[in-house]
């Protein structure tokens, strides 16, 4: 048995987290929620005094503003729609047959206006642009949603339904740029206070296909992308629990984000992989909190 699957074995014999019978799809107990909880007011501590603007979207976005996003340009290996039965009498009759006989029933289902959130910043940018112009000493968010990625695996570390915790700085080249170096800072800090042993290193997303094979490419030779690692599965290959992403004028660019004077903004996010830091503190420090060292404790919980 590997590493892996040995983990996500004592995780549902332990009841932290509970089998669905889908890969990547897990209940969790409240123990779990607790580390989970605890966490983000450890987030708050270091971001709280930097007055964001608090914004909670649902777990699903406008498929209008995801299309435009251009996802599905980029990832469409992850990315998951909502489709609903839409049809008369006549087509539920047929539908259950469908079902009856074992055939596949999901072939008739319509798209919806909704698209599965795959990251906790998508919906806010068009959130944003509709406001108008962003202030000149910049503007700072933040945000908490599940997130859908359809890669189903038996790492307990790569879910296909898992939260993420953001922010998002919109500004200058500088004022973004020193956001996200500041997050790199503080999480390593963060990281430091709850016993994790941490490394931060250069990554990229993964594009899909050969053309995404130069967009990764890009992406690492221009340091736009950042990863705090944390071991989880494997001290080879630590797990990335914070990614920190400077996207330059992209995202100004496409959603039409502007300053008073029409100055396209600069934006970067900064992630916190929830599960994945829960995950990396059971991991590191036993699968019972109440066992775990007093400092770490102190700092989750006061
Ligand atoms: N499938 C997943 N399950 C749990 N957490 C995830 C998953 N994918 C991403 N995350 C968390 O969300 C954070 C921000 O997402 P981001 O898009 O940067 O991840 P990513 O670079 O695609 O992750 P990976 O390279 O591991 O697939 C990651 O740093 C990670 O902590
Ligand atoms: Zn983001």
């Amino acid at each position: 048995m590997d590493m892996q699957t040995s983990f996500l074995d004592r995780l549902f014999d332990s009841g932290l987290l509970i089998d669905t019978g889908v890969d990547g799809l897990y209940g969790r107990s409240g123990q779990f929620e607790d580390v989970i909880s605890a966490f983000e007011r450890l987030i708050d501590t270091f971001g709280g005094a930097d007055g964001a603007e608090a914004i909670r979207f649902p777990p699903g976005m406008n498929r209008a503003f995801f299309e435009t996003s251009g996802y599905m340009k980029s990832f469409p290996q992850l990315a998951g729609t909502v489709h609903s039965f839409c049809g008369n009498e006549l087509d539920h009759m047929s539908l259950l047959k469908c079902m009856e006989v074992g055939d596949d029933w999901t072939k008739d289902q319509q798209a919806t206006d909704i698209v599965l959130t795959p990251a906790a910043c998508y919906p806010l940018y068009p959130t944003v642009a509709k406001r108008g112009a962003i202030p000149e000493n910049g503007a700072l968010y933040d945000l908490q949603s599940y997130c859908f990625r359809h890669e189903p695996s038996k790492d307990p570390a790569r879910q296909q339904l898992f939260r993420m915790r953001e922010y998002v700085c919109m500004g200058s080249e500088k004022h973004v740029t020193d956001f996200r170096q500041s997050w790199m800072d503080r999480g390593v800090e963060m990281m430091k206070a709850v016993g994790l042993d941490v490394t931060i290193d250069v990554a990229n997303d993964p594009f899909f296909g050969r053309a995404g094979k130069m967009l990764a490419n890009n992406q690492r030779d221009q340091n736009l992308k950042f990863e705090l690692l944390i071991p989880i599965t494997s001290v080879a290959n630590p797990t990335a629990c914070m990614s920190f992403n400077y996207h330059q004028d992209a995202f100004g660019t496409k959603w039409g984000l502007n300053f008073a004077d029409g100055r396209v903004v600069h934006t970067a996010c900064v992630g916190f992989g929830l599960e994945r830091i829960a995950l990396a503190l059971f991991h590191t420090h036993g699968l019972d909190t109440k066992e775990w060292p007093e400092s770490v404790r102190k700092a989750l919980w006061g």
